[in-house]
């Protein structure tokens, strides 16, 4: 699976510490984040992530870009609910673009649990069959 991380500032800790626990399910995966967030897990897990800008500087356009060429599975945004982005804009325009591509995505702690546990029972296996059976593409 495609999976995404971006968490704000305040809420790094939090994503660390929830990525750390998890390692053993998302070891395997493709991972991308923003900037400071994949910084940030990278240091403290042995994951490999590739990472866009930073979210003020395009990271979330770019994440949103992967959506909307139906690059991505997954994303896990631990956004900060009591503090005003200077990018809202962007983040708004990434969930969106999760909504018209039903993406799932978790933006709080509560839902990123239930989805990891998702992957690694392996409820997300719908969506490599619709991959392999997309209209055009060859089913190999
Ligand atoms: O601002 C962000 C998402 O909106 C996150 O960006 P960073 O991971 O670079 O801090």
């Amino acid at each position: 699976m495609k999976i995404a991380f971006i968490a704000h500032d305040r809420k790094k800790d939090e994503m660390v510490n929830f990525v750390t626990a998890y390692e053993h399910v998302f070891e395997g995966h493709e991972m991308f984040s923003t900037g400071t967030t994949g910084e940030r897990i990278m240091e403290a897990t042995n994951l490999k992530i590739h990472r866009f800008m930073s979210g003020p500087l395009g990271g979330d356009q770019q994440i949103g870009s992967l959506v909307a060429q139906d690059e991505l599975d997954l994303i896990i945004f631990l956004r900060d609910p009591l503090m005003a982005q200077p990018h809202e804009p962007d983040i708004s325009a990434l969930l969106r673009l999760c909504d018209v591509y039903g993406i799932p995505v978790a933006t709080n702690i509560a839902t990123a649990e239930i989805l990891v546990k998702a992957i690694d029972r392996g409820d997300f296996a719908w969506r490599e069959l619709v991959h392999k059976y997309k209209p055009g593409v060859d089913p190999e």
